[in-house]
């Protein structure tokens, strides 16, 4: 074969490579009467010029350019090239640098080489090959193979890796099955879409760079990466296979089609049929790699992400809710260049949602994400919050005024932090409540959809409801009667909240905990169809689903078809908590507009509760049925707790318990009911025969006296036998052992209320108020009791009632009406400070020991 002929096919070579040869034809036909005459070196070095200006014309900057003469601030390119030919390595002529070698890769074919990464010439090859078509190419997806080096050669490409842009270096053959398996799903999924004669032209490139063959791949693998090969050009996806040879005793290799061989002998390289040895291009200058991996990363960074103001939409409150909420959370990695944002709604298909991910794993920034988004598109009218937090921490208060700023969200309602359980059953019980409402609504208006009731009742407020539990596998926490309701209502809202408007969110960091505990977890997780997978989430999705275990902080795999296979979106959301005044300035934004100064509730676990704080009491007038307020009820609205005084036999209060909040509670008895009687129609009488207790005896005979009301001290031996002309209280702080005389105690308690005369007292022991009021046979003689820090037995045992279930703990008691039949939990008044003030072992919650 002549040298011009082998030119002329090096000149073929470098069309099908770059489609830019057409000229280098030209330019070599027209040379071909010139050639003849001048001489063969001549010829030569004229050639090699001619196809350096062919191929510079073919590979232009990234993508032909010598890499070492690039600078490292020089910019990635941000439109795709309109070449596909990328330079490899040199084409030489007598060991000098004559032209630049070229294979067609992207929207062409691949590039196969017989030698794989553990040679340098092929390691520094696929280093500089990698990073020309990262430069060149702003749409592209990697995934990196490397069975020889164990991901050595690509280390260098870890910030591809580190934004997405690359998946993690396969360097087994479990690890390719995978990277293959990935690819033939892509594939699959592009035809498709061709063969629906959509455009896959704005679909990014697919790359697969295998640097060498793990040592296990056998038959079958190489036969699907031919099979790949075959089809992979036309769905966008590319290989560079390296290590493909003959093994010694193995069946012959499948042919890859649509590939530029590159055979890699001892002292030589040759690329296709080009008559030149090659010199690979050398790996490129680190400097270089870190701008372009760098910039590459952070762009995709950009672009996969949706900044916090990305949530709100360009115009507050003007969504309807009327077939469903729903808001943009985050941006698909994969759907990025079709817009990407990912949805997530509350309506017929994912009424509720479950929500996992390990501690730190973003779940508070998640739902803070959520949240505002619904926010700033729903009126208060269109959605109503109800937030409950069982973990220690502070979720939701951000959506409640703080001393610092009196602005909240005015869709909130209730805000529970660091809650109950029984708070938590509280606000599921009226929500369930709620649904019961509604189903009447609906059954009298006709209607079998609440988008129908709404068109049918415009003038009824039907927000949509939604209700978000965090750490809710504390509700089922113990397996007790608590458990069991929090079940039920759960189960009820679960499966009727759809009908209604009532959603759920339930948050945990695991569900296999609760899945242990009640065999109906099918019935009530499988209401749940929507699947939030943060990192750590276990047992959110489907067995076998794995799309969650590889993603980091800040991703989020949604999943609208409870966990399936098939059904998941991986997307990244906005970090909520760095975007603090933003999002300050968003609720002063919604308070502002809102068109009620009904503040959320917000149920503090751990506050104090104040008498003075309770609108009820200051409200209070005289009345002929007074009642004297104890505390706030821990219930949705936290109403206030109460015990009337009438005349009916029975009508006294005891307070039981060794805590100094049993004295507060006297204190609140006292002025409250001192603010419901006209001054003069009633006596107060105090008597202060427990230690430590002066300071608020003095206290409340000094505000009922402010009051106007007469206000007697009585001391010990004078308790029981004073005279008393007119309706009296006697507010007692220390009756155990009922001042000696507990026949006169007895007698009281018998005829005192027909008289108006009523015993507000306190009890250190429960024991000795059971012997002080006559055993059980004195029970109906005190309807009111409240229990602080006394055994459940003991409760029990004074109600003759069922509180053995009752467990005294820090800033509760339980507030007993026998008349009424009312038994409330309750956070106690005190006076403001006295939790601090208290030893620890004072704070009820300590059972008294004996
Ligand atoms: N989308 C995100 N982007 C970037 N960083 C995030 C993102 N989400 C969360 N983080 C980071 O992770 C930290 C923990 O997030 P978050 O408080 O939401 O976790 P959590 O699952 O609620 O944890 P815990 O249950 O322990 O409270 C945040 O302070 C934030 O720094």
């Amino acid at each position: 074969m002549t040298w011009r002929t082998e030119l002329e096919r090096a000149a073929a070579r470098l069309r099908e490579a770059a489609g830019a040869a057409d000229e280098v034809e030209q330019l070599l036909r027209d040379d071909a009467s010139r050639l003849a005459a001048t001489g063969v070196e001549q010829r030569r070095s004229e050639l090699a010029e001619r196809l350096r200006a062919a191929a510079a014309q073919a590979a232009t900057g990234w993508l032909g350019e010598d890499l070492a003469a690039i600078a490292p601030g020089t910019p990635v390119w941000t439109d795709a090239p309109s070449t596909e030919a990328v330079r490899i390595g040199t084409a030489e002529i007598d060991d000098a640098p004559a032209f630049p070698a070229l294979a067609g890769l992207l929207g062409k074919g691949h590039l196969v080489c017989d030698g794989d990464a553990a040679d340098p010439r092929v390691a520094g090859m696929l280093q500089s090959l990698l990073l020309r078509i990262t430069a060149a190419n702003p749409n592209l997806e990697l995934s990196l193979v490397d069975g020889v080096t164990l991901g050595q050669v690509f280390a260098p490409a870890t910030a591809l890796v580190d934004a997405g842009i690359a998946g993690p270096v396969a360097t087994d053959h479990l690890a390719l099955g995978r990277v293959l398996t990935a690819a033939e799903k892509r594939l699959t999924e592009l035809r498709d879409i061709a063969a629906r004669g959509q455009s896959i032209a704005d679909q990014p490139f697919h790359l697969i760079v295998i640097a060498g063959l793990p040592p296990e791949v056998g038959t079958s693998m190489r036969e699907r990466l031919a099979a790949l090969a075959h089809a992979g050009p036309s769905a966008r996806c590319h290989l560079v296979l390296c290590g493909w040879k003959q093994l010694p005793h193995r069946e012959s290799l499948p042919a890859i089609e649509h590939a530029t061989y590159l055979h890699c002998k001892e002292g030589e390289v040759r690329l296709g049929s080009l008559p030149l040895p090659v010199r690979l291009d050398a790996a490129p200058p680190p400097s270089l790699v870190r701008a372009v991996y760098g910039s590459r990363a952070q762009q995709r960074k950009e672009a996969g992400e949706l900044s916090v103001a990305d949530l709100v939409p360009e115009v507050l409150w003007s969504a309807s809710s009327r077939n469903g909420l729903s808001t943009v959370i985050g941006r698909d990695q994969a759907g990025r260049s079709q817009g990407g944002d990912v949805e997530v709604a509350f309506d017929d298909a994912t009424p509720h949602w479950l929500i996992g991910g390990r501690t730190g794993g973003g779940k508070t920034v998640f739902l803070l994400d959520v949240l505002y988004g619904l926010a700033t598109r729903y009126s208060p009218s269109e959605l109503e919050l109800y937030l409950l937090d069982f973990k220690e921490g502070v979720s939701f208060t951000e959506f409640t005024p703080s001393p610092l700023d009196p602005s909240w969200i005015p869709h909130v309602k209730a805000v529970g932090v660091e809650s109950d359980r029984e708070y938590g059953v509280a606000v599921l019980g009226a929500l369930r409540a709620e649904l019961s409402r509604r189903a009447g609504l609906m059954k009298r208006a006709g209607a079998t959809r609440l988008a129908r009731l709404r068109e049918l009742r415009p003038e009824t407020p039907l927000p949509r409801i939604v209700a978000v539990v965090d750490e809710f596998h504390v509700l089922f926490a113990g397996n007790d009667r608590l458990a069991g309701e929090a079940v039920a209502h759960l189960e009820e809202l679960a499966r009727k909240g759809r009908s209604y408007g009532v959603h759920l969110v339930l948050a945990s960091q695991t569900i296999s905990g609760i899945e242990a505990l009640y065999s109906k977890k099918d019935s009530i997780f499988g209401q749940f169809p929507l699947r939030v997978a943060l990192p750590g989430a276990k047992h959110l999705l489907d067995e076998g689903n794995d799309a969650a275990d590889g993603i980091s902080v800040g991703q989020a795999v949604i999943n609208d078809a409870g966990g399936i296979k098939g059904r998941n979106r991986t997307c990244r959301f906005p970090d909520a908590s760095s975007a603090e005044d933003l999002l300050t300035g968003l609720r002063r934004q919604l308070w502002e507009r809102r068109d009620s100064d009904v503040e959320p509730v917000v149920f503090r676990g751990f506050d104090e509760q104040h008498l003075e704080d309770d609108p009820r009491f200051a409200d209070l007038a005289p009345t002929h049925a007074p009642v004297a307020l104890l505390g706030r009820a821990v219930d949705v609205h936290m109403s206030s707790v109460g015990y009337q005084f009438d005349r009916s036999p029975g009508r006294h209060l005891a307070v039981l318990g060794t805590s100094a909040v049993a004295a507060d509670m006297l204190a609140a008895a006292a002025v409250s009911l001192g603010r419901q009687h006209e001054p003069g129609s009633v006596a107060f009488e105090v008597a202060a025969t427990a230690v430590g207790v002066e300071d608020t005896a003095r206290q409340v005979v000094s505000e009922l006296e402010a009051g106007g009301h007469e206000c007697r001290r009585l001391a010990p031996g004078s308790i029981l036998n004073a005279k008393r002309a007119k309706p009296t209280y006697l507010v007692w702080f220390g009756a155990d052992g009922a001042d000696g005389q507990p026949s006169a105690l007895r007698n009281l308690l018998l005829h005192g209320p027909a008289d108006g005369v009523h015993l507000v007292g306190w009890w250190r022991g429960a024991r000795r108020f059971l012997d002080d009021i006559g055993g059980s046979a004195g029970r109906e003689h005190c309807a009111g009791v409240v229990a602080l820090n006394i055994a459940g037995n003991d409760l029990a045992a004074i109600t003759g009632g069922y509180e053995r279930a009752w467990e005294a703990r820090t800033n509760r008691c339980l507030v007993i009406d026998r008349h009424a039949g009312t038994q409330t939990l309750a956070v106690p008044y005190v006076r403001p400070g006295r939790l601090d003030g208290l030893p620890v072992q004072d704070i009820p919650g300590k059972v008294e020991s004996r």
